[in-house]
């Protein structure tokens, strides 16, 4: 293996990994030899090495191979002064962000009020509670967003946001930071991501200045640290978090986390942090519903076209988004952007063709693909029987019509045969779900409960 290859390695994994972190964690690595089917890669540090190890390990031996390089194994020196590092170390003080060539923060981070030392991206001055739309999935971490933002008794420590990608837990935060300032402007509000969190971490054991992270994150009177999954895993940087977060709870310091999921299910994360996690509130963001969905295309619809005067919007076609993309509000507002500027650019209306033809490809994506074992799982917990009993053989109604509310909802819900279908419900044959599927079409108009269970399921399926 060669340099070349490593240019070639390094080509491959900014395609497959992104430039954020390609930055952060390739980057800085240097190829210094390969033999007898080791690979050694230089590090500036050892735990930039251990994670890259971990997390991309798999990734460069599969390019080597597929370039023709049997790679058994990579290993790390640790060289800090290593050319990268060098140039690193001499563009920069200790403790301030490197030159381009070391890891580069991923992410905003922002540290307002007297005296903010962080690098100082801005705060996204769109994601403000005016901004942000309540509807019932998301109306308690509104609240609790709320009730931390206006200050006062710091009541539940920390706060604790989690949902789904493109929920709105980043808009919440910097809403709360943004109504902070505005209420007491001398708070020293801190947001950041977890990877940057761990990033300041790894730069001040580089550097030797602990003392001065400490004395930073200590120093704060609003802690925020976004999507803290992030630190599953990693140790070192877990430590160095629960002592910032218990030295800011002991002074009374108000902490918000959020997170793709709820603190018990971070895999990876240490028993005492996830307990402490725990200790405050800890709220969830549910997937949006239509009508939240569609507050939020409405809200943000007004202000395109306040911005683009020329284009109109014709009726129907939010009310078509909502009911189309169900994924999240990001997806949302890309379509909405996307539309407003085609519209603009070719000066036509925005109607129903239009999103046809302009979004085709995520309608597509966003086509919920339901699973029939999913079925099979919701309609047994709906009426409180067990998996197994949907696929038995016996035959009393208050089994075999759940079952055949199923097999309707496979039916219709899926692209799956009848046999298939048939097969996947404990072995049975095909006639069998063609007489379900006509039955429940008869009682849902024949029977109100009926009814309005396969409407309830199909939407709670489909959401
Ligand atoms: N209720 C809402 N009202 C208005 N805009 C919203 C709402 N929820 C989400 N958004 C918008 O959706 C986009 C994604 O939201 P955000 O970045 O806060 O998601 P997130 O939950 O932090 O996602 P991730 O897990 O990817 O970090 C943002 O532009 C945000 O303004």
């Amino acid at each position: 293996m060669t340099k070349e290859c490593w240019g070639r390695v390094r080509d491959e994994l900014r395609t497959k990994i992104g430039q954020a972190a390609f930055q952060n964690w390739i980057d800085p690595l240097e190829f210094v030899e390969a033999e007898n089917g080791v690979v050694r890669l230089n590090a500036p540090t050892s735990f930039i090495g251990t994670w890259v190890q971990r997390n991309y390990g798999d990734s460069i031996v599969q390019i080597l191979s597929e370039d023709g390089v049997a790679a058994d194994r990579i290993d790390f020196t640790v060289t800090a002064g290593g050319a990268k590092a060098n140039k690193a170390a001499a563009g920069s003080d200790a403790g301030d962000v490197p030159a381009a060539s070391a890891p580069k923060p991923a992410a905003r981070a922002t540290m307002r009020g007297a005296q903010g030392e962080l690098p100082t991206s801005q705060l996204d001055a769109r994601f403000t509670f005016d901004n942000f739309v309540v509807g019932k999935p998301n109306e308690l971490a509104h609240a609790a967003a709320r009730r931390v933002a206006e200050g006062g008794p710091v009541t539940f420590n920390p706060l604790f946001l989690y949902g789904g990608v493109g929920l709105g837990k980043t808009h919440l935060m910097h809403a709360i930071a943004w109504e902070v300032q505005a209420r007491k402007s001398e708070s020293r509000v801190l947001y950041l991501s977890a990877e940057q969190f761990m990033y300041r971490f790894v730069q001040a054991l580089r550097f030797k200045d602990m003392h001065g992270f400490k004395e930073l994150f200590r120093s704060v009177d609003v802690l925020m640290v976004d999507d803290v999954q992030f630190i599953a895993g990693k140790d070192s940087t877990q430590d160095e978090f629960f002592h910032t977060f218990n030295a800011l709870v002991d002074q009374n310091k108000q902490i918000i986390i959020s997170a793709d999921r709820a603190p018990g299910e971070i895999d990876g994360l240490e028993e005492r942090i996830r307990s402490r996690l725990q200790w405050g509130l800890v709220v969830d963001l549910h997937p949006t519903d239509y009508e939240l969905r569609l507050g939020i295309l409405q809200s943000k619809a007004e202000a395109q076209l306040a911005a683009n005067p020329g284009v109109t919007l014709a009726p129907g076609v939010l009310e078509f988004l909502a009911h189309r993309i169900s994924s999240n509000v990001r997806v949302l507002e890309g379509a909405l952007t996307r539309l407003f500027a085609f519209a603009s650019l070719i000066g036509r209306e925005i109607n129903l063709d239009m999103v046809q033809e302009c979004l085709a490809d995520v309608l597509r994506a966003s086509e919920r693909k339901v699973t029939i074992d999913e079925i099979i799982r919701k309609v047994a917990d709906h009426y409180n029987l067990r998996m197994s009993d949907m696929l038995s053989p016996r035959r009393a109604r208050a089994v075999a019509r759940p079952r055949q509310v199923a097999m309707f909802l496979s039916k219709n819900l899926t692209s799956k045969s009848l046999p298939e279908i048939g097969r996947r419900f404990g072995g049975r044959d095909h006639t069998t779900v063609i007489h379900a599927v006509r039955r429940i079409e008869e009682l849902r108009a024949t029977d109100g409960q009926v009814a309005e269970d396969v409407e309830l399921l199909r939407r709670m399926l489909e959401a």
